[in-house]
């Protein structure tokens, strides 16, 4: 729970990384490319060693190629990083839940770590949830170091599929792994642009004054994809677009965007504000919804969401949503919060558009609202567009815009993968971009509601929009209805290209 303030230590030399699920999707395409990000910019521990673990058995030269397959490696001295990279790592194959699969284990950790002054050991479950109970009990039975050393279990969503699996599975995993040792990641927390909401927020008076209800009229979190579920259509159809990344991702960007200064950068007086900015949320009902499912494009080249083959025909799986979030409490009362997320749809963009409300008139008859806007993804910026005085003789208002597209700003900084990120913040023992495990009770506390209703009623039946298009026909209406003003785009343009990668 909150405020303990134990004494963070660094992962500085003589570390073993397992990583379960080593065979998997998630390794090879996140995983071992941010490690290898991690390698390349010196960030790894000195004396660092990676063991990939998994049912499969694979060769370890197959192994190697398989986990360097996702690596870029553009120059040639990057091309040798990744042949020194490999290295590094091994393979074991072995059962989830079988002693002698995770003896085996340990006797190769042992022989490592026979060179080694320290025992610290990080754990990355890149399993199903299924599997996820099993390992981190064999795990504490026969590879936690005790006093001599120091164990620590990077754990991947989703934490459970409602309020009451989530709190079994915590249940499950209480008595053996402490809080100090749990990372829960949320990958969207390792995103710069995530990162840099405090910090935005409550370094700049400017914003900082203004960020409430007398100024502004709604915020919106919104993330669109471009692409369908291809390929996952049936693990998608038990989880939907809520659970997939609106109860953890846009959640937590809607805590950081929302929640109250923390009295300081440690972790659990951030994470302390985030839980008492999601207990003052009302719980979700149908009332505060739109529901989509997509269809197949209008040109008719894209398939609906049915027409895959693990889909059943009469599917009411939710793949967009809108969701109206009300905030109880001082500074939010009655603005609304909408999260939006959707996949099929016209482009990819994830951001934060926070819209102020209408300048007074008088002076000007009716003006478009100033909005500010947290570019995510892709091409990270910041944008304010505000009015201005068309220059030259005209007495005429434009909207125009204060732009700071980091792509033109910060020419040559490398902005690490949000894994890389998360994984240092766990070689360094730092919480605060992790997921504590208050937080994800009240979280459940928020949708599940919403998601029973959902599940159970057969009459809820998901509005059809075309694959590729912006988003269901009713939304201008729902966000209409919670304040949002769509400003005259017809004197606002933006040079396509500027900013994109
Ligand atoms: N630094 C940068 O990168 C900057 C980029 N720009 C770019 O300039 C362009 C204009 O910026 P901005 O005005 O912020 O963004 P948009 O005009 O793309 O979007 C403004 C808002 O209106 C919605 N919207 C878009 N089209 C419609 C529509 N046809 N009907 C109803 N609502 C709609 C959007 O929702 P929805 O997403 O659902 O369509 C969004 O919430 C964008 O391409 C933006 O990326 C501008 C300034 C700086
Ligand atoms: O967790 C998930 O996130 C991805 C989107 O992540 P991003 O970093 O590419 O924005 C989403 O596609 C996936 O369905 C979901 O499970």
């Amino acid at each position: 729970m909150s405020s303990n303030r134990a004494p963070v230590t660094e992962f500085t030399k003589d570390t073993v990384i397992v990583v379960f699920g080593a065979s998997g999707d998630l390794a090879k395409k996140k995983t071992f490319p941010a490690l290898f990000g991690l390698f390349t910019e010196d960030l790894l521990p000195s004396n660092t060693s990676i063991i990939g673990y998994a049912r499969s058995p694979i060769e370890l030269e197959d192994f190697r190629k398989r986990i360097s397959s996702y690596f870029k490696t553009p120059t040639p001295e990057l091309e040798q990083k990744a042949k020194d990279f490999v290295a590094l790592c091994t393979y074991v194959s072995g059962n989830y839940d079988k002693d002698e699969s995770f003896l085996n284990l340990l006797s190769h950790v042992e022989s490592i770590e026979e060179k080694h002054e320290t025992k610290n050991r990080l754990f990355y479950l890149a399993v199903p949830p299924s599997v996820f109970l099993p390992v981190a009990t064999q795990l504490k039975k026969h590879l936690h170091p005790g006093d001599s050393g120091v164990a620590r279990v990077i754990v991947e969503k989703p934490f459970g599929h409602d309020l009451a699996s989530s709190e079994e599975l915590q249940k499950g995993l209480a008595p053996l792994w402490t809080e100090e040792e749990i990372f829960r990641i949320d990958h969207y927390l390792g995103k710069e642009m995530v990162k840099n909401i405090l910090p935005f927020r409550f370094s700049n008076q400017f914003i900082n004054a203004a960020w409430n209800k007398d100024n502004i009229a709604n915020i919106q979190i919104s993330f669109k994809e471009p692409f369908g579920t291809e390929g996952r259509g049936g693990y998608f159809n038990d989880i939907g677009i809520i659970r997939d990344v609106m109860q953890n991702h846009l959640l937590q960007v809607l805590c950081l965007i929302g929640m109250e200064r923390p009295v300081s950068t440690n972790a659990e007086d951030i994470r302390d504000e985030k839980v008492k900015l999601l207990r003052a949320v009302q719980p979700l009902s149908m009332d505060d919804v739109i529901l989509g499912q997509y269809g197949a494009s209008e040109d008719g080249t894209k398939p609906a969401y049915v027409d895959d083959e693990t889909v059943p025909k009469d599917s009411r799986a939710v793949t967009f949503a809108a969701l109206h979030m009300q905030i109880h409490n001082e500074r939010w009362e009655g603005v609304p919060f909408i999260l939006r997320a959707g996949k099929a749809l016209d482009q990819a963009k994830v951001e934060v558009r926070i819209q102020y409300k209408d300048a007074a008139k008088g002076m000007f008859n009716s003006l478009p609202r100033n909005e500010l806007v947290i570019r995510i993804q892709p091409s990270e910026s910041i944008y304010a567009k505000m009015n201005s005085k068309l220059p030259g003789y005209s007495t005429k208002n434009i909207v125009t815009d204060l732009d700071l597209t980091y792509h033109d700003r910060y020419e040559g900084i490398r902005i690490p993968e949000a894994y890389e990120s998360l994984i240092l913040d766990c070689i360094k023992g730092v919480h605060s971009n992790f997921v504590r495990d208050d937080e994800l009770k009240v979280s459940w506390k928020i949708f599940t509601p919403l998601l029973h209703e959902i599940e159970n009623n057969k009459d809820i039946v998901p509005e059809i929009y075309p694959y590729g298009s912006r988003a269901p026909e009713s939304l201008p209406k729902f966000l209409s209805e919670r304040n949002y003003r769509r400003g005259d785009t017809e004197l606002y343009s933006w040079p396509v290209t500027k900013g994109q990668l």
